[in-house]
């Protein structure tokens, strides 16, 4: 029998032995020249510590808060879109793992099992990740179904007007599936023969003159907390608090969307400072270890999301 896995570049590699090559492919991948997915994680291994000895560390409390909600370290798990192509149950297995954990599960808008389904599965605390659909009844009602089901925030994603450019997904002519939360209402079946389906998906359905001024509209429809994530600069840092979120991830999105920004890493410093403590800052992109965590949160981070399908292992 194989040795346990010890680390998370490991489960990439049986990750990849266990799924068609067009499904890993879309969980693993970065956009372009995946210079930004080198980065992401190269960026980390570039800070190192100053250690301090003889500090009586024999009993630590990894808990923390966020949104008022108190969980157990500061590990938190990122939306990502379609898990039951990894897996056959899909998101409720995520939502049953972060209950256990006792920490904060973010479903993506473009789930697979519905915010039903997620929602009754556990006891799980849940956040919902929004993209705004041209169809904004669509993206509205969504928003209630999750309020009403006892979701506790809506993360707006604001680093995808269109899709990435994601050349495996090209090759692969990517499909994807009906989701099954927008059944009824908006088709997610897309039959292109050129290219990625998924990135035609997106550019068919997905909101591109989405604004700065549509946090009012989001406000209009839900008393839920808004968090926005995407955010790399301390412009935009600044504005995100001006128009009164409740919190900033600070994210490039898995360097699945514009190549050639930072990696997270390099920016959450600046973004804080900018923030200066009015809202918590979270922070995601290239974490594979404990002491990227502990990096992140020395830099200011109140805590990390961790993604499902960290792509690193062809890279290192
Ligand atoms: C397969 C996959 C699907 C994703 N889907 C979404 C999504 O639906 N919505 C979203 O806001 N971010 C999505 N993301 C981005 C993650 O939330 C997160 O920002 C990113 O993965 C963090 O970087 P890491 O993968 O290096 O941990 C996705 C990422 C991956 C890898
Ligand atoms: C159309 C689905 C988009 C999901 C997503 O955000 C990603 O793959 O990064």
């Amino acid at each position: 029998m194989a040795a346990e896995p010890v680390n998370v570049n490991e489960f990439q590699e049986l990750a990849k032995q266990a799924l068609p090559k067009m499904y890993y492919d879309y969980f693993s991948g970065g956009a372009e020249d995946q210079h930004t997915l080198r980065e992401n994680v190269e960026a980390f291994s570039r800070i190192t510590f100053q250690p301090r000895i003889l500090v009586d560390v024999s009993k630590i409390d990894m808990s923390t808060t966020v949104l008022g909600f108190n969980i157990s370290s500061p590990i938190m798990i990122a939306p990502t879109a379609q898990q039951k192509l990894a897996h056959p149950e899909g998101e409720i297995a995520t939502a049953r793992a972060a209950a256990a954990c006792n920490t904060i599960m973010v479903l993506s808008f473009m789930s697979t099992c519905t915010v039903e389904e997620v929602a009754s599965s556990c006891n799980a605390i849940r956040f919902l990740q929004l993209y705004v659909f041209k169809r904004r009844d669509v993206s509205a009602q969504l928003v209630q179904r999750a309020e009403r089901n006892g979701f506790k925030a809506i993360v707006l994603t604001a680093d995808t007007p269109r899709l990435g450019r994601r050349e495996a997904d090209i090759k692969n002519r990517m499909v994807s599936p009906q989701l099954k939360n927008f059944e009824g209402l908006i088709s997610t079946e897309v039959v292109t023969d050129k290219g990625s389906n998924i990135e035609a998906l997106a550019s068919g359905i997905f909101d591109a003159s989405l604004s700065w001024k549509d946090i009012e509209w989001l406000r209009s429809i839900t008393n839920l907390p808004i968090l926005i994530k995407g955010v790399l600069t301390c412009e935009d840092a600044i504005k995100a608090v001006e128009v009164g979120v409740s919190g900033i991830v600070v994210s490039n999105h898995g360097a699945r969307q514009l190549d050639y920004v930072p990696a997270t890493i390099s920016a959450l410093e600046e973004v804080v400072l900018a923030v200066g403590g009015k809202v918590p800052v979270l922070f995601d992109g290239g974490i594979r270890r404990g002491t990227d965590i502990f990096k992140a949160l020395a830099l200011g981070a109140q805590a990390v999301f961790v993604s499902l399908s960290p792509p690193t292992v062809q890279f290192v």
